[in-house]
């Protein structure tokens, strides 16, 4: 790695973009953006799915009778997925979810048979409207502990506390409990479409809100799904006697959301590299079994990256790690970029030869050269986008280039195996090392490390 520290001028707009200024000790680097479009995906194609089904007149007999059963199913298949995993913050969200469905399905068992509501309906309607946001929203936000036992004691505990106090003012003071929930207490605010009691629009829009900013503050494919599946029951809650279908499918589709975001993060966790975002060595390895005739393998090692961790400190290098990642990431012709371990990367062309490849690899090589990575003192931070601009346009900044090294193989005979062909590029990265580093050097080139333009087609 060469590091060059000199006074300089930013003049890119992209990159002042990028340095949103993570603080690490003394220095400020870049946090790349997280959030993503992939976490909501499947949520909302799941809520899509919902809308379409209870928009359709009637569900024939089988799925029905498969909508009857499926919250209980995946109350107890995504319930023991959860407890058997630690994950009580989802299991619990699932009980709540269920007992909603549970409440409210009963009442609509006595409508359908008697052919009106039973006396308890509008009590029972109004206080699942109000506690499902709240509870929904609390036992979202509520963090994993450590200790698995206390925390799931906790949660229960809270659960069954709430439910008993809203029991037992049900039963001891039902005309006074309903009056209380049903009163429009801001008329001013009250509009034609809100068909459910004025309290429990505060109660979804609280809930939303923090659901919402918790997502911001942690891209999760979890914390999206809660999002969509808090939209998905406010939907549901006032159509829940108007449509036939909307309880059942609305209700098993939120529960089945939590149960895909956990299987979402789970496979993350598994084949994801947690610091750099990239597909992680389990993937890489899936990769190589399935990989074809042709193709090209290039290992790419961060130059010097020792020193620099010694120099700047290891937050540092991690945030380093992320940069190279996301230049790696953005790599033409096809190429797949891995984390092979450490500061060290992989990337996979198929059906290409080697010098199709080069190019495009030399072009990322490049563009990490020329890449400034600014290092600031969190001390002179600006306090205002204008001060920042004046002190960026006027003021010394130490800024750092990072460089790799990168060597490449190709799989030319049926015969080698995927292991042996990253052999080969792994030698080949041995002799960039040793050429001086910051260059390509190919598998079987004698002498010299080659540096190719980017005349990427
Ligand atoms: N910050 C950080 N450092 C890491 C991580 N993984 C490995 N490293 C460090 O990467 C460094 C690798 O050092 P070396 O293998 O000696 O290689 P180098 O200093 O890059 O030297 P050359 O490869 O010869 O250019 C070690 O100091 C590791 O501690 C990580 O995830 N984060």
């Amino acid at each position: 790695m060469q590091i060059r520290r000199h006074c300089v001028l930013i003049a890119r707009k992209r990159h002042n973009a990028i340095f949103s200024s993570l603080p690490i000790g003394s220095l400020t680097l870049s946090r790349l953006p997280t959030v993503s479009f992939w976490h909501f995906l499947p949520p909302l194609l799941l809520l899509g799915g919902g809308l379409l089904v209870c928009a359709l007149s009637g569900l024939n007999a089988f799925f029905g009778s498969l909508f009857d059963v499926l919250p209980t199913l995946l109350l107890l298949l995504g319930g023991a997925f959860c407890l058997v995993y630690g994950r009580q913050r989802e299991l619990l969200l699932l009980l709540i979810l269920y007992l909603l469905y549970f409440v409210l399905d009963e009442q609509l068992d006595y409508f359908r048979e008697q052919g009106h509501v039973r006396a308890d309906a509008a009590l029972v309607f109004h206080l699942s409207c109000l506690l499902l946001p709240l509870l929904y929203g609390l036992f979202a936000l509520w963090r994993e502990r450590t200790h698995l036992a206390q925390d799931l004691v906790a949660r229960f505990a809270v659960l069954f506390a709430v439910g008993i106090v809203a029991m037992a003012l049900a039963r001891r003071y039902p005309q006074e409990l309903e009056r209380w929930l049903s009163l429009v207490r801001w008329p001013g605010l009250y509009a034609d479409w809100m068909t459910l009691m004025q309290l429990a629009y505060p109660a979804f829009l609280i809930a939303g809100m923090a659901l919402l900013a918790q997502y911001l503050r942690v891209p999760r494919p979890l914390h999206a799904a809660q999002c969509v599946g808090l939209v998905g029951l406010f939907w549901m809650l006032p159509n829940t006697f108007i449509q036939p279908n909307a309880l059942q499918v609305i209700s098993s589709l939120s529960m089945l959301m939590i149960i895909v975001g956990v299987a979402h993060e789970a496979y993350q966790m598994a084949f994801r590299d947690e610091l750099t975002g990239l597909p992680g060595r389990r993937a890489l390895n899936e990769r190589l079994q399935r990989l074809g005739r042709n193709y090209v393998i290039a290992m790419a090692d961060v130059d010097h990256f020792k020193k620099f961790n010694d120099s700047h400190g290891h937050d540092v290098g991690d945030q380093v790690l992320r940069l190279v990642a996301g230049q790696l990431r953005k790599v033409g012709g096809g190429g797949k970029a891995y984390r092979y371990g450490g500061e060290e990367f992989t990337l996979v062309f198929t059906g290409k030869t080697l010098e199709q490849c080069l190019p495009y690899l030399e072009a990322v090589r490049q563009a990490l050269e020329q890449y400034p990575i600014q290092l600031r003192n969190r001390a002179q931070r600006p306090g205002d986008d204008r001060q920042g601009r004046q002190m960026r346009a006027g003021t010394c900044a130490s800024s750092v280039s990072v460089t790799m090294s990168m060597g490449v193989a190709e799989c030319t005979d049926v015969r080698l195996t995927p292991e042996e062909v990253i052999k080969a590029a792994d030698k080949a990265l041995y002799s960039a090392k040793s050429a001086g580093r910051n260059c390509i050097r190919s598998h079987g080139q004698r002498r010299g490390a080659m540096r190719v333009s980017p005349q990427v087609s």
